[in-house]
């Protein structure tokens, strides 16, 4: 009798060469009340945040013991990672290190250079492009760099680790699977005898300045989750069998008032449905990998309020969090990231990128002057992950 061996087993023993590593990259939040403070300075450091918003998104905190359930979302996060890259054969250390607080990113990488690692490569939690979830984890990991490049003598500049990021993968199939899985459960909630709900896909605000600076990228945050909610829409209504209207949204601004963000927000939006004679709508937040802060406060909390008091029936439908087809979606992602290295050092073309929607795959190597805070203006701050770090 002969046995044939699983192809797999060799085919993936150096899928992820070059890289030794793989780093988790979050954005952090606070274990407990005292936490709190310490975490938005950190968050808000020469943002011109004014401290009644602070004292406002504390409360947020201190309403949940002071702990963001983000901490232990990307423990999980990571657990299923470690389990999906070893489905696959691959045997690599998968880091986590976040860009304002424990464990920071920087300690992260210092502890993996002491166990040898050379090459890192970086898988961020948020999905799109732009400067709050492209650029500015660039500008973090180049300063990290620089702080274990301290740490063991090197020449400011010099790095004694590389990174490379995955690309923005808000129009991977992975990620626009498991954000369709999560519509649909939703929709199974809905009461049959009520009125077909409207779809609220529902994203973080960003300033206009912001937005304005994304689409250097290629097509701007707002267009990225527009695509991504025509892709779920449409998949979502041929496993539903019944026609979606839905709308994209917005929750969480700061900022001060005279300086404009993206709107609708998702409260005046849910107003304006129901003056318009809505009665039932699903919230899907596509714009957040978990069920942080934003998604436990902004919608959870206030925007339920604000539906409970129209009358509006209100289903929140979940985040792709450890969903199985977003989770297999980032190992290939790795992989594809892996190949487009070895591809690019021998000379040749990255690898051909999967996506679902309208907009091809994001750059793996950002562009230069790409996702800055505001377009045309340099802020004079380094950046990893592009072919110019001063760009
Ligand atoms: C686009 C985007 C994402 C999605 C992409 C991604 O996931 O990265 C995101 C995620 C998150 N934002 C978070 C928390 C905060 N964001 C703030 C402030 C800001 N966010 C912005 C944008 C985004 N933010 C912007 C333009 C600001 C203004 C100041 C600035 O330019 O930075 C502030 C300061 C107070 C306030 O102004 O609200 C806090 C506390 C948490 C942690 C939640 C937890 O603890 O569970 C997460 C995952
Ligand atoms: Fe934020």
């Amino acid at each position: 009798m002969s046995v044939t061996p699983p192809t797999t087993t060799t085919a993936t023993a150096d899928a992820l060469a070059p890289y030794d590593a793989v780093l988790l990259a979050s954005f952090g939040g606070p274990n407990g009340h005292d936490d709190v403070m310490p975490f938005l300075r950190n968050v808000t450091a020469g943002k011109g945040i004014p401290d009644e918003r602070l004292a406002v998104v504390a409360e947020h905190y201190h309403h949940f013991g002071g702990a963001s359930p983000i901490n232990g979302q990307n423990l999980a996060l990571r657990a299923a990672l470690v389990d999906e890259l070893a489905r696959r054969g691959i045997d690599v250390p998968v880091l986590w290190g976040n860009r304002n607080w424990e464990p920071y990113t920087a300690d992260a990488l210092a502890q993996a250079h002491a166990d040898g690692a050379r090459r890192v490569l970086a898988l961020v939690t948020s999905a799109y492009s732009s400067y709050s979830g492209c650029r500015q984890y660039r500008e973090h990991f180049w300063s990290s760099l620089e702080e274990v490049g301290a740490q063991v003598g090197a020449v400011p500049g010099e790095h004694p680790l590389e990174i490379d990021k995955v690309r923005s993968y808000f129009n991977h199939p992975g990620f626009v699977e498991a954000g369709t899985d999560a519509v649909v459960e939703a929709y199974a909630q809905a009461d049959p005898a009520a009125a077909w709900p409207r779809l609220l896909f529902v994203t973080h605000s960003i300033p206009d300045t912001m937005e304005e600076a994304s689409q250097v990228a290629g097509a701007s945050y707002r267009a990225q989750h527009l695509d991504v909610a025509r892709s779920i829409a449409a998949a979502a209504t041929r496993r539903l069998g019944r026609p979606l209207e839905w709308d994209l949204v917005y929750c969480s601004r700061s900022g001060p008032p005279h300086q404009p963000w993206l709107e609708p927000d998702v409260n005046d939006h849910l107003r304006a449905l129901h003056a318009a004679g809505t009665t039932s709508v699903v919230m899907a937040p596509i714009g957040f990998v978990s069920d942080h802060m934003e998604v436990a406060f902004d919608l959870d909390t206030e925007a339920m309020a604000t539906a409970a008091e129209l009358g509006v029936h209100a289903v929140r439908a979940g985040t792709v969090g450890t969903r199985e087809p977003f989770v297999r979606g980032l190992v290939d992602l790795l992989l594809e990231r892996a190949a487009t290295r070895r591809a690019l050092d021998a000379g040749a073309e990255p690898v051909p990128g999967a996506t679902v929607g309208d907009l091809p795959p994001f750059r793996s190597v950002c562009a230069p002057g790409c996702c800055r805070q505001r377009a045309g203006v340099d802020s004079g701050v380094l950046a990893a992950c592009s072919a110019d770090p001063a760009s």
